[in-house]
């Protein structure tokens, strides 16, 4: 896998960490850092940083003037990447914000930033997924793509307890995403399954 020293000196960081596995893998940010590329993204969201590792890996490819608006509640975790992301360059790029994410999502849409974003990451507490959907529909623009993490969620998906709000939430977005005419998807089976939504 080709990976950026400073984004592999991350990762070495995180693994050490007890939630270590709610990093994004390897490949899933390779392919995100090409759709960014690709699609020449200058605005991006992340919807659940922990340490960061994907964040810096965004911030690597937009330009100079692109800017990543990160949402997180947990500042422990994301104090473990902050260093890297000054040592890497790209801190200027990024726009960290503490609190609830739905609660950052509705400021950017009170102040007018609706359809002004490229692409957007969802992969924070599954509870709210379909929330987080809606509001990056609304932020991205028509050709913009969000990326929606652990929609196979080790395959409890395909069967959710009616006790587990969690993977009802992900098969019930999974659902709709399927007859969604909004957007065009791919579901890919990467990492915990991935699907990207591409808005039309
Ligand atoms: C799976 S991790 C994110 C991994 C990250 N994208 C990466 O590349 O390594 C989920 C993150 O979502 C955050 N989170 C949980 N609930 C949240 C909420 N309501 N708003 C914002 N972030 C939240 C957690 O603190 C955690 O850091």
């Amino acid at each position: 896998m080709r990976e950026h020293p400073i984004l592999k000196k991350l990762r070495l960081l995180t693994a050490d960490h007890p939630c270590s596995r709610m990093m994004v893998s390897c490949d899933q940010a390779q392919l995100m850092a090409n759709l960014v590329k690709l699609i020449k993204a200058k605005k991006v969201i992340e919807i659940g940083v922990f340490t960061g590792y994907n964040t810096l890996n965004m911030a690597l490819v937009l330009p100079d003037n692109g800017r990543v608006i990160a949402c997180d509640i947990n500042e422990d975790y994301v104090k473990i990447g902050k260093p890297l992301w000054k040592e890497a360059g790209v801190d200027h790029k990024i726009d960290l914000r503490i609190k609830p994410a739905i609660q950052t999502l509705d400021e950017l849409l009170a102040s007018g930033e609706a359809e002004t974003f490229d692409f957007a990451f969802i992969d924070a507490d599954k509870e709210s997924c379909n929330e987080y959907y809606e509001k990056c529909l609304r932020l991205i623009k028509k050709g913009g793509i969000i990326a929606i993490d652990n929609v196979l969620w080790s395959g409890r998906v395909l069967k959710p307890r009616k006790d587990d709000l969690a993977t009802q939430s992900i098969h019930h977005l999974n659902e709709k995403l399927l007859r969604d005419a909004r957007v065009n998807i791919s579901m890919l089976p990467m990492g915990d399954g991935v699907t990207l939504a591409f808005k039309l």
